[in-house]
Parts: structure tokens; C-alpha cells; sequence
């Protein structure tokens, strides 16, 4: 597939940030004044291969109508969940009523600003023939331990293999949708799309991308992140 494909976005970003620790959902903190979300919206909808965005907010999102989007692809509102599952879950299902093929869908974090279009390219010219789909990783460069409730190392976790998911998770409208009203069924909690897709019985494909797409999650990573942000700015 060229990158030209059309492909959907869905976005979930229904949540509160509670480690963020901050005053307003972390969706919605500034990087250079922009709120994150808004930045993470114009980086997906500038890319040629994004059809369409599905958003998931929270009902009581306050914070919404003030941003001053101009997008240059469609827009649908989808209503936030319980959990990160939940809310894609109903982006998936308002896109099912929105269109009747089955497209690709990379569903990408509102909380990862940094995302590269060449993260995307790979990702679509990877697996653009794919059975399945997948999602960008990045390797474990770090020895990993495992630590008890007292900070206490309990094992020094063999990290060949070992991989970071990240978003976007791409994977197509119908059998997703399927995989985590399924996982839901079974009350089955899944962090992110893959972990249904492979209790459904698939593999999906990990696809290497960028460290600078991390999300942002605790008060340090705001700081990075716009580090991250003025140096893709700068052409690095
Ligand atoms: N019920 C939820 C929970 C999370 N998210 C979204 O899923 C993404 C990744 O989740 P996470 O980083 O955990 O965000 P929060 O749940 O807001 O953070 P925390 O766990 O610290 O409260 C975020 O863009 C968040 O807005 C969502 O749409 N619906
Ligand atoms: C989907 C994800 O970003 C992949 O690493 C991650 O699982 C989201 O987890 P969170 O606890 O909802 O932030």
C-alpha cells in the first residue's frame, strides 16, 4: 500500500492524566501553547494517508471547545470510556455506523505529540500486505529488573526480545472492533489494541520507530516532550 492509502485515525483522549498530577487532563497542558492534544491532531491530519479522525473525550471534557483546530480532514467525536479500551472501543463502533468498508486504523495515543510521518510511512508500507497489522515498539536498551511492593529487586528480567509498544496500532476496523468487544466480554482488561488482537488469536507484526514518541505520563516527560518537538522542528 503507498502511503497515499486512505486510513482512519482514532484518538483516544477521554483521559484525566492522574499521574500527570496536573490541574486540567494532560491532553489539554500546553507545549509552547498549544495543548498537546492539538498538536497530536495536526501531526496525524497532516500526514496524506489520514482519511479521517475518530476522537474519544471524556463526556464531561470542558476543555474541548476552546481548541482552535483546523484540520484538513474529517473529524467524528466519539464518547470516552471507563477505560483507554472503552473509549477506543466506541470510536471503532462510531466508525462502523460512519463508513461500510474496512479500512486500516491506526488508533495513536492524544498523550504522544512527537509521533513522526515517517513512523507512520514505516508502519504503512510494512504492513500494508499484512494479514493482521501491528504496532511501532522500541527495543529494551536497558537492563530490566522486576522490583517488589518495598523497591526490592526481585530478578534481573532477560531483556533479548523485549520490546516498548507504543502507538500507533494498526489494525483493521472490523476484526479490532471484534477483538476488544470480545476482550471486554471475557472482562479481560487490555492496555492497548494488540493485547486483544492476540487474545483473539492473532500475531501482529512489531514495527521499529522512533524513541522521541513517548508519551507523555508523569510531570517530567511535558519537559521532554517539547524538547522532542523543537528538535523535529530543527530538522533532526
Ligand atoms: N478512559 C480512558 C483512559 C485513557 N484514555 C486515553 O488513552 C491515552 C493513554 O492513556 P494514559 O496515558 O494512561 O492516559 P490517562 O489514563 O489519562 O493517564 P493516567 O493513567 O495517569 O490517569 C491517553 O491519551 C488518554 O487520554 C482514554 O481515551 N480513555
Ligand atoms: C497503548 C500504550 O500507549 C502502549 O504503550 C499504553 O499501553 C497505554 O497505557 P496507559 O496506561 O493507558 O497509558
Amino acid at each position: 500500500m503507498s502511503s497515499k492509502q486512505a486510513v482512519w485515525a482514532v484518538v483516544p483522549a477521554a483521559g484525566i492524566g492522574s499521574r500527570m498530577q496536573a490541574e486540567i487532563p494532560k491532553q489539554y497542558l500546553l507545549i509552547d501553547d498549544k495543548p498537546v492534544l492539538q498538536l497530536t491532531l495536526e501531526r496525524l491530519a497532516s500526514h496524506p494517508a489520514i482519511e479521517g479522525i475518530v476522537i474519544a473525550l471524556a463526556e464531561n471534557d470542558q476543555w474541548w471547545p476552546s481548541l482552535s483546530l483546523s484540520l484538513s480532514c474529517e473529524l467524528l467525536i466519539a464518547k470516552g470510556g471507563k477505560d483507554r479500551s472503552d473509549s477506543v472501543s466506541n470510536a471503532l463502533k462510531l466508525l462502523q455506523q460512519h463508513i461500510e468498508h474496512n479500512p486500516w486504523v491506526l488508533v495513536h495515543d492524544a498523550a504522544r505529540p512527537c509521533l513522526r510521518h515517517a513512523d507512520i510511512d514505516a508502519m504503512l508500507d510494512t504492513l500494508a500486505d499484512d494479514a493482521v497489522g501491528g504496532i511501532l515498539g522500541i527495543p529494551v536498551s536497558d537492563t530490566v529488573k522486576r522490583v517488589d511492593d518495598n523497591n526490592m529487586i526481585q530478578e534481573t528480567v532477560c531483556r533479548q526480545g523485549l520490546w516498548r509498544a507504543a502507538t500507533p496500532q494498526m489494525f483493521r476496523l472490523a476484526p479490532l472492533s471484534e477483538a476488544l468487544i470480545s476482550a471486554a466480554e471475557k472482562s479481560l482488561a487490555v492496555t492497548d489494541e494488540a493485547s486483544a488482537i492476540e487474545l483473539a488469536g492473532y500475531q501482529p507484526r512489531m514495527v521499529e520507530g522512533h524513541s522521541d514518541n513517548i508519551k507523555i505520563t508523569v510531570p517530567q516527560d511535558l519537559a521532554l516532550a517539547a524538547l522532542y518537538l523543537r528538535q523535529q522542528a530543527g530538522g533532526n
